[in-house]
C-alpha cells in the first residue's frame, strides 16, 4: 500500500514536472509568435504524449491503491464480523453462567436446612450486610435490644441538614424569582407541590453500567453497592408511595354497588401502579433499616406510612387509608442479573380493603426485566400474568403483561378477563399499562382477536413469521426497540418463558384493528373511549369505557429521572414540616437530598457514611444478642385472605415519637 502510494506519487511530480514544461513550452511559443520555428508543433505532440503516458500511469497507481483498500475493508469487515460473533458467544457463556449461578444457588437454599441461615454468606456479604438473615432462612433468635442512643448528637446533624436545606431552598428561590416559580410550582388544593427537583440529573452515558453490575451477577438488592450516579433521588419507600399516584381509582371502586365493576377498578389501580415504571432506569436508594416514609395527601384523600422493616432480604411494608378504603402490604423486591439484563421480582402480596362492602382483593406484582445491561440502550418490561382476587366474592381479573414481541409489537400491552364465581368471562380488560386501560365487551374484544389472528395468518403465509419463532425460542428481546431505543442484540435468549395463559397464536388485538373498528360506521359506538366522569352510571351499562388514563409526564421529566409529577413531589421538604416528621423519615436522609441537589460527591460520602453507619449498629445487635424490631409493623396473618406478612402495629398517626425510641440510623 505505501509503495503504491509511493509510486503514484512519482508519477504526481513527474505529471506536475511536465505540466509546467508544457507551459513553458507554450509560453515560448506565445513569445516567438511571429517566427514559429518549424517543428514546434512535433514537440508539443511528444509533450502532449508524454503527459498522457504518464497520467495513465498515475491511474493505474492509484487503482491499484483502491484494490488495496477494498481487500483491506474486507479483511476488517470479517474481523469485526467474528468480533461480534466472540462478543455474542462471550455474552452466551455469561448468560448460562448466570443461570448456573441461580440453579446452584436455588438448589443450595433448598438442600440448606433452614435452622441455619446466614451459613452461606459470603465474605464480602458479611462485611457489607445485615448478613444474619440469610437468603432462604429464618433470622437468628438473638434477644431483642433497644437500639444505642446516641440520638442527641446525630440530631443535631439533622438540625444542620435542615438548615442547610432551608437555606438553600431560599436561595433557590430567589434565584429563580417570582414568575419563574409560580411556573415552577403545581396547585393542588390546599398546598402547592413542586413540579421538578432542585437541579437535574447527570449524565451517566460515560458510566457502563456492566462495569458495575459484572460483580454483582446473581446477587440480591441489598447486596448490590452501585455509584450513587445509578441512583435517583427517592428511597425504595417513597418509590412504592407511587403507588398511590393513581388512588382514586380506589375512591371510584368504592363508590361502586356491583362487586364486578369494584373488580376492575382494584384492577385498573393495580396497573396504574405500574405505569410510573417506564423509563425509570435508575436505582432507588435502598432504604436503611428503621427508615420511615409518610405521605399525607388530604387534597387526594389519603396517607400512607412506609418502613423498613428487615435489611437483609430487604422487605419494605407500607399501610395506606383513603376515606373508603385500606391499601397495604409489603415488597422484597429480588434483582438478579442474567448478564444481558436484569429480572426484577417485587415479591409480596399487595392488599386492597373495601370495609364498606366488607371485601378485600389481593394480587401479586408482576416481574419487570431491564434489558441491554452490556450494550445498547436500557430498557424495561414487565410481564407475566396478575391475577387480582375478590376474596368474598371469589370473582378475579386475570391479566396478561405481554413481553414485548420480535417486532415490538406487544410493547406494553396489558390484557385478560374479569371471571365471575362460576369463572364465566364478563368482560374483557385491555391496554398498556404505561397509559390506560379499557373494559372491553367479552364478545367483541373476541371478535377483535380473531381479526388479528387472521390477519396474522394471512401475513405469515407462506413462511412462519418471525413472531412464531420468537415465541417458540422464548425470546424477550425486541428489535424493534432497536430503532425505538436504540441498539439491542438480536437473538438475545429469553430466561423466563412466555407466561402460560398467553397464546402465542392468540395475539392481542393489535392498534391497526382497534381503529378499524372505531372508523368502522357500526362500531364507533362501542368504541368510544369515555373517560368515566366521578362514579357515573356508565360502567355498569355493557358500553367499553376506559377505566383509566395515565396522566403524561411533564416535558422536563426526563432532564429529571423521567420522574412523573408525582414523584417530583415524594421528597419534598417543605416548610414547617420537619417539625412534625420522625427522625427517621428519609427526607432527612443527606445522600438523597444531595444527589437530589446534584452534588454526587457528597451524595456518595453521606450513602456510605450512612451504610458504614448501618454496619456497625448490625455489629452492634450481633454482639449484644439483640433482634431488630420494626417500630410500625409486625409479623401476622390476614383474617379474611390468610396471608401472612407484616401487619400495621398502628398508631403513627398519633405522632409520639418518644414512646417509640427511634433509632438513630443517619
Ligand atoms: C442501573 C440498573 C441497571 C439498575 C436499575 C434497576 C431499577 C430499574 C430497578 C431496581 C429496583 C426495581 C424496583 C423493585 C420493585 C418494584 C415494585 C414493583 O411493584 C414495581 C416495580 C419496582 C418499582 C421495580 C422497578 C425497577 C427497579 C427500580
Amino acid at each position: 500500500m505505501q509503495n503504491a502510494l509511493q509510486t503514484a506519487h512519482a508519477h504526481q511530480q513527474i505529471l506536475e514536472k511536465q505540466i509546467s514544461d508544457m507551459a513553458a513550452l507554450l509560453e515560448g511559443m506565445e513569445f516567438n509568435k511571429s517566427t514559429v520555428m518549424q517543428g514546434s508543433s512535433g514537440l508539443v505532440t511528444q509533450k502532449m504524449n508524454q503527459l498522457t503516458n504518464t497520467s495513465r500511469d498515475m491511474y493505474s497507481a492509484m487503482t491499484y491503491c483502491l484494490s488495496l483498500i477494498t481487500q483491506q475493508e474486507q479483511v476488517r469487515k470479517v474481523r469485526l464480523q467474528q468480533e461480534i460473533e466472540k462478543s455474542r458467544v462471550l455474552q452466551d457463556a455469561l448468560h448460562a453462567l448466570a443461570t448456573e449461578h441461580h440453579q446452584l444457588e436455588t438448589s443450595l437454599s433448598v438442600s440448606r436446612p433452614h435452622t441455619l441461615p446466614g451459613s452461606f454468606c459470603d465474605a464480602s456479604d458479611d462485611e457489607f450486610y445485615d448478613a444474619f438473615s440469610g437468603s432462604g432462612g429464618s433470622p437468628r433468635s438473638f434477644v431483642s435490644l433497644e437500639e444505642d442512643s446516641s440520638s442527641t448528637s446525630n440530631s443535631s446533624q439533622y438540625e444542620s441538614l435542615r438548615h442547610a436545606h432551608k437555606h438553600q431552598h431560599q436561595q433557590q428561590q430567589q434565584q429563580l424569582g417570582g414568575a419563574a416559580q409560580i411556573a415552577e410550582m403545581s396547585a393542588s388544593a390546599s398546598k402547592t407541590y413542586r413540579n421538578c427537583l432542585p437541579a437535574p440529573a447527570f449524565d451517566k452515558d460515560d458510566f457502563s453500567v456492566w462495569t458495575i453490575l459484572k460483580q454483582c451477577i446473581g446477587k440480591e438488592l441489598s447486596k448490590i453497592t452501585m455509584p450513587v450516579v445509578f441512583n435517583e433521588p427517592l428511597s425504595f419507600l417513597q418509590r412504592l408511595c407511587e403507588y398511590m399516584d393513581y388512588s382514586y381509582l380506589l375512591d371510584k371502586a368504592s363508590a361502586s354497588e356491583d362487586s364486578l365493576v369494584r373488580l376492575q377498578y382494584v384492577t385498573a389501580f393495580a396497573v396504574s401502579a405500574c405505569s410510573s415504571n417506564e423509563h425509570r432506569l435508575s436505582k432507588p436508594f435502598n432504604p436503611l433499616l428503621g427508615e420511615t416514609y409518610e405521605l399525607d395527601r388530604p387534597d387526594l384523600g389519603f396517607r400512607i406510612v412506609a418502613e423498613q422493616v428487615s435489611h437483609h432480604p430487604p422487605v419494605s411494608a407500607f399501610y395506606a387509608e383513603g376515606k373508603q378504603w385500606l391499601f397495604h402490604g409489603s415488597v422484597h423486591p429480588k434483582l438478579k442479573f442474567w448478564g444481558k439484563s436484569v429480572e426484577i421480582q417485587p415479591k409480596g402480596t399487595i392488599t386492597v380493603e373495601l370495609p364498606s362492602h366488607g371485601e378485600v382483593y389481593t394480587w401479586q406484582n408482576v416481574n419487570s426485566c431491564v434489558h441491554n445491561i452490556i450494550v445498547g440502550k436500557l430498557w424495561i418490561e414487565q410481564y407475566g400474568e396478575m391475577e387480582v382476587k375478590n376474596h368474598n366474592t371469589a370473582e378475579k381479573v386475570i391479566l396478561n403483561f405481554r413481553p414485548s414481541g420480535w417486532f415490538g409489537k406487544e410493547l406494553h400491552k396489558i390484557d385478560g378477563y374479569v371471571y365471575d364465581k362460576e369463572k364465566n368471562k364478563r368482560r374483557a380488560l385491555y391496554g398498556r399499562w404505561t397509559e390506560n386501560m379499557y373494559s372491553v365487551d367479552v364478545d367483541l374484544f373476541e371478535d377483535m382477536r380473531r381479526k388479528a389472528k387472521e390477519k396474522k395468518k394471512g401475513r405469515k403465509e407462506p413462511s412462519p413469521s418471525p413472531t412464531k419463532l420468537f415465541r417458540r425460542n422464548g425470546s424477550s428481546s425486541s428489535p424493534a426497540q432497536d430503532s425505538v431505543d436504540g441498539a439491542m442484540g438480536v437473538g438475545e435468549v429469553s430466561l423466563f418463558p412466555v407466561s402460560p395463559s398467553e397464546d402465542p397464536d392468540q395475539p392481542s388485538p393489535d392498534d391497526e384493528h382497534m381503529k378499524e373498528m372505531l372508523e368502522h360506521p357500526d362500531s364507533d359506538q362501542l368504541w368510544q373511549v369515555s373517560p368515566r366522569p366521578d362514579h357515573s352510571e356508565q360502567a355498569e351499562s355493557s358500553e367499553n369505557y376506559q377505566l383509566w388514563q395515565a396522566e403524561a409526564k411533564s416535558e422536563h421529566a426526563s432532564k429529571y429521572f423521567h420522574f412523573t409529577n408525582f414523584a417530583m413531589t415524594l421528597n419534598e421538604l417543605s416548610e414547617g414540616m420537619d417539625e412534625n416528621l420522625p427522625s427517621t423519615d428519609c427526607r432527612f436522609r443527606p445522600d438523597i437530598r444531595h444527589l437530589e441537589e446534584g452534588d454526587l460527591d457528597k451524595a456518595a460520602q453521606e450513602k456510605n457514611r450512612l451504610e458504614e453507619k448501618q454496619r456497625a449498629a448490625r455489629k452492634q445487635r450481633n454482639k449484644q444478642k439483640q433482634q431488630w424490631t420494626p417500630r410500625w409493623f409486625h409479623q401476622g396473618t390476614h383474617s379474611q385472605t390468610g396471608e401472612t406478612g407484616w401487619t400495621y402495629a398502628g398508631g403513627y398517626w398519633e405522632r409520639d415519637y418518644q414512646s417509640k425510641d427511634l433509632p438513630d440510623i443517619f
